[in-house]
């Protein structure tokens, strides 16, 4: 699914009233009415008061239909204008008349504090402050508002996006945004619902379809791809009745030392669980007994220092390469990558110590092959890039990175973000439980072993990544958050390729 920036959606709405010959009123108008289906459904005519707060562009527009839909249909409705600038738009014009058209009465201006009406409980609010024209952040009285209706309990359902936030632009006022139950966005999610600053204000999103011109949608390049279960099915290359485990390659994973040779399990288990034909570990010789009796799969070598890795060399051709899982940042470890590096001739994951040699030993960055995989977490990511202000200045700087060595880089976080070419694509999978030692090097372990069964480093990042976060899913719904650990995310990978294709009740219940 794509993400839209705003100016992609303005340049949406006027591509489509130009081709479907209706106006942006009309557009409106099938926005409030999406909003009214959602709502009735659930209310089935319920006599509960509903506050609708409206700002004075087309999201206050929205609002507007929407009340004077709601008193069409018997619900007790009062709107409110926050009346913060002359400026209003012409649709929201139309829907102030046709409000009071339908009500006889003006709905109530807001100017000032004491213009804020009591709200209880057992209220419905809906918050059409702002939409995505917001421009700066809500000051004075307009910001207490959101303050008053953040501090009453009544449920709070947010049209398109939360008021205050923005759709790609860093929060500069947390105590300014409205904080919802819900909201319902119209077409497509808005990036700020995704990235660890901004997501906490929408909790619950659903996506409205408001017929915007299917063209403009398919053909223009989104800020970012969202990846959830359509996309990740298409990724999926089913197995051939005649294969053997040579065409599913050989993974090398060079990793582990004297006490971190958990790392190096997790990410061989992990490896072959998600299909690889064949896993060498390449490991320090004292994980040697603990290598074979927890993975009895996997082909061990040893490195000729006993505790640390200090030079990784096999005798064969590995068809995919993740080094760094808990290898230690130390002289021999440095020296360890840098001769991988020069040597290696197929796709490589570095993650974790390996990036942390990196990061000490800048020199190596030139030895970094074209279209590596980086999985850092955000101290490593930190290291590698430096400091970031906010989550789009993250983003930014990572893309500057990718591009400058021209590598992918994933950013692991709760949606994770995998960069590549100046394109990003954001997971929907994966829950907190997943926030636990080793979770890492088990993801290290999928994109690997998908790497080496023949996916390209990009799809095995955004592939893997999503696999990795269902398996946590998976894992979640046995366990929960607190008690998952990352062999249990291992352990429900094979789950995740079933649930891939699992078609859920309501698609299996036959068309009436
Ligand atoms: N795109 C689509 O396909 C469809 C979109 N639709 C709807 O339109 C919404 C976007 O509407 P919009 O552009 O009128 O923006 P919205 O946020 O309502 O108002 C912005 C106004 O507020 C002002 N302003 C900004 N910040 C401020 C601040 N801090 N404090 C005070 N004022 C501030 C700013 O004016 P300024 O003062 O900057 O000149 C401007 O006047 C969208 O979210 C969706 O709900 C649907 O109807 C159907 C189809
Ligand atoms: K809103």
């Amino acid at each position: 699914m794509k993400i839209f920036s705003s100016k992609q959606f303005y340049e949406a709405d006027k591509i489509t009233t130009e081709k479907q010959g209706i106006t942006s009123v009309d557009l409106m108008e099938r926005a409030a009415t999406q909003i009214y289906g959602w709502l009735h459904q659930r209310l089935q005519g319920a006599q509960v008061p509903i506050h609708i707060f409206c700002g004075i562009g087309n999201n206050g527009g929205d609002g507007l239909a929407l009340g004077r839909l709601l008193v069409e249909n018997g619900y007790l409705v009062k709107c409110y204008i926050a009346n913060y600038t002359d400026k209003r738009s012409p649709s929201f014009l139309t829907n102030y008349s046709r409000y009071k058209d339908v009500t006889k009465n003006w709905p109530l201006l807001m100017t000032c504090v004491e213009d804020f009406p009591a709200i209880a409980r057992e209220d419905i609010i809906i918050d059409a402050l702002f939409g995505i024209g917001l421009n700066r952040p809500p000051e004075g009285w307009v910001k207490q508002l959101i303050q008053h209706i953040n501090t009453t309990p009544a449920y709070k359902l947010s049209i398109d996006i939360p008021s205050g936030l923005y759709a790609e632009q860093a929060i500069t006022d947390h105590e300014a945004i409205i904080k919802p139950n819900h909201t319902l966005t119209f077409q497509a999610p808005k990036l700020s619902f995704f990235l660890p600053e901004s997501g906490p204000y929408v909790t619950f999103y659903e996506i409205l379809n408001i017929g915007l011109d299917e063209e403009y949608m398919q053909t223009t390049k989104p800020v970012a791809q969202l990846i959830a279960k359509p996309q990740a099915q298409r990724f999926y290359k089913q197995r051939n009745k005649y294969a053997h485990k040579g065409n599913f390659g050989h993974a090398l994973v060079a990793a582990g030392s004297y006490g971190s040779m958990g790392a190096a399990v997790l990410s061989t288990k992990s490896t072959l669980r998600i299909g690889a034909g064949k896993v060498t570990a390449f490991i320090p010789e004292c994980g040697y007994n603990i290598m074979q009796i927890s993975v009895p799969e996997a082909l061990v070598q040893t490195d000729v220092n006993p505790k640390v890795l200090s030079k990784i060399e096999f005798d064969f051709m590995p068809d995919a390469i993740a080094v760094g899982m808990g290898m230690g940042t130390g002289k021999e470890s440095v020296a360890a990558l840098r001769g991988l590096l020069k040597k290696v001739t197929c796709p490589i994951l570095l993650d974790a110590d390996a990036l942390n040699c990196i990061s000490s030993t800048k020199t190596l960055l030139k030895l970094i092959p074209q279209n590596a995989i980086l999985t850092p977490h955000s101290g490593e990511l930190e290291r590698l890039i430096g400091e970031w202000s906010d989550d789009y200045d993250k983003i930014e700087k990572t893309k500057a990175f990718s591009k400058k060595y021209n590598v992918i880089v994933i950013i692991k976080g709760a949606n994770t973000i995998i960069i590549s070419e100046g394109e990003m694509y954001i997971n929907t999978t994966g829950n907190p439980g997943m926030a636990t030692a080793g979770s890492g090097d088990v993801l290290s372990g999928v994109i690997t072993g998908l790497v080496a069964q023949g996916y390209d480093p990009l799809m095995s990042s955004v592939f893997g990544v999503y696999l990795h976060g269902s398996a946590g899913n998976i894992a979640s719904q046995l366990i929960g958050f607190e008690a998952m650990i990352a062999s249990d995310i291992t352990e429900a990978l094979g789950d995740a390729f079933i649930e891939l294709f699992r078609q859920d009740e309501q698609q299996q219940a036959p068309a009436d």
